[in-house]
């Protein structure tokens, strides 16, 4: 494995209001160079013939995993002591009201996972303590966060006293879906501060949970409609991201200052890079931590793979075989620049496959309805930059493409990013199947730079041979 060189900050790329800006001034890779990715190639590819001749038959879409058998897996993994997702305790056990455990039961969860179990009480108890609370991607941080806000409001204070902070307008409208659900039993009131979608200016908001980005919260602070001299509660989800100086860092330590001093502070995230972990000690002191450590990042469900494309060119071809070969549920192709994801959104289209893209600067209404297309399965594959890396839940993708490998703003390799987006398969207990395309020597080093970070093995699928390669993603995805 290569000792290429690793960021020590990771500085993300997703935006809020417009952050998604830094993406396009990253670049594209260089097209040039596909003989040394052939050089390059891993011991791991030699084992991959053998792998797919003994995978599973051929099949499509009738084999995706009817329900029942993915209850019969979660109920075997929240059994055991070793999952994430297990707990030992009930919903009951951990001090929740009846109203939030009818609404725990009418989203049909049976039991908690191991962050709602751990966290919860720690959260609920009196005198409120700030957390930092850290577990792999989709394994419920949602609702931890969620059912604290819940607890904490005085529903008879009609004034904000919750505010929860996410790095995209996609991730703040999936958490208040959450808040709705999970507080259907409540009187509670909660209110966007998002583009486009907040109450109409002069409004002061006397909503009790406020969620949002956190441009447009400082905007509605500035034009005086959000008070928060009650708040009890501030959320980062998606914590290092939100402080993370080279993204919105600036924005989340400005809405800070207006918060009273005596307000909890939850960070959560499946990462906190060393050096960001540091800076949120200092923005939520004294917090009761919980940790992953290194090794237990990665979500075992989520099976990673590779594809040498051998050169630039070569990527939308493998990219469209791979599409007409094989019908998987939903599908997250991403990539490092908005045109490209409008190029190749158009190629694929052409090509005969319904795909959509989406991308930070498209007008909010357009986000919205592409991501609600998306999101009730009516379009199967959506593309996209970084801007939904991070947070999207949709339980139905069982395939992330990472179509160009996950860079920093400084142009290094980004594990972090790379395991928010493979992270949008294999939610809470389900399969999935993560592809890296790799195309030229460089790429192939960045792959193997996260790889090592992450202590993941990333397996080769062949792209001269596609039956093979559909059998060893099929089998991936059982
Ligand atoms: N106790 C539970 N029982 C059943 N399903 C659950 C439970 N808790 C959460 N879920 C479901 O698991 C999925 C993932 O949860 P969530 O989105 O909160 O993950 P996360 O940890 O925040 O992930 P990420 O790090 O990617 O943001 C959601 O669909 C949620 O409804």
């Amino acid at each position: 494995m290569s000792d290429a060189p690793r960021n020590q900050l990771s500085i993300s790329l997703e935006d809020s209001d417009d952050v998604d800006d830094i993406i396009s001034k990253v670049g594209g890779l260089s097209a040039s160079d596909t003989t040394k990715a052939a050089d390059a190639a891993p011991k791991a590819a030699d084992d991959t013939a053998s792998k797919a001749a003994d995978a599973a038959p051929l099949a499509d879409e009738d084999d995706e995993p009817v329900e029942h058998e993915v209850e019969v897996r979660l109920a075997d993994l929240q059994a055991d002591p070793n999952s994430p997702l297990y707990s030992a305790k009930s919903f009951e056990q951990l001090g929740l009201h009846e109203n939030l455990l009818k609404g725990i039961y009418g989203m049909k969860f049976t039991k908690p996972s191991k962050i709602q179990e751990r966290a919860l009480p720690l959260l609920l108890a009196t005198p409120a303590r700030n957390m930092i609370g850290q577990s792999q991607s989709g394994t419920g941080k949602t609702a931890a966060f969620v059912l604290t806000m819940l607890s904490r409001v005085d529903y008879d204070i009609s004034q904000p006293q919750a505010l929860c902070l996410a790095p995209s307008r996609e991730l703040a409208r999936q958490i208040m879906d959450v808040v709705e659900q999970m507080g259907k039993y409540t009187p509670m009131k909660a209110v966007y501060a998002i583009k486009d979608s907040m109450p109409k200016a002069g409004t002061a908001i006397d909503a009790h949970i406020i969620i949002g980005t956190p441009g447009t919260v400082n905007d509605m602070i500035r034009k005086r409609m959000l008070n928060l001299t009650k708040l009890k509660l501030l959320v980062l989800d998606e914590a290092d991201n939100m402080l993370d100086q080279g993204g919105m860092g600036d924005q989340t330590l400005r809405i800070k200052k207006w918060v009273p001093k005596t307000c909890q502070i939850v960070l959560f995230s499946a990462t906190f890079p060393d050096i960001v972990r540091e800076f949120a000690q200092r923005f939520a002191p004294d917090a009761n931590e919980i940790r992953l450590k290194a090794t237990e990042l990665t979500v075992d469900g989520i099976k990673q793979f590779y594809m040498d494309c051998e050169g630039d060119a070569k990527k939308f071809e493998a990219l469209s075989e791979l599409y007409s070969l094989m019908t998987v549920g939903q599908s997250i192709i991403f990539v490092r620049r908005r045109d490209t994801a409008e190029k190749i959104s158009a190629r694929l289209n052409r090509d005969g496959h319904a795909v959509v893209f989406l991308h930070g600067t498209m007008d909010t209404h357009e986000r919205d309805r592409v991501m609600d297309q998306f999101r009730n399965g009516d379009i199967k594959v959506l593309i996209t930059t970084n801007v939904i890396a991070r947070g999207i839940d949709i339980q139905q993708v069982n395939l992330v493409i990472n179509y160009d490998i996950p860079l920093t703003g400084d142009g290094l390799p980004d594990p972090e990013t790379y395991l928010h987006r493979i992270g949008r398969t294999g939610r809470f207990g389900r399969t999935g199947a993560s592809i890296n395309f790799v195309h030229n020597a460089q790429s192939f080093e960045q792959m193997e730079a996260i790889q090592d970070a992450l202590g993941c093995d990333i397996i080769k699928v062949p792209t001269d041979d596609w039956e093979a390669a559909h059998k060893v993603l099929k089998k991936a995805l059982k």
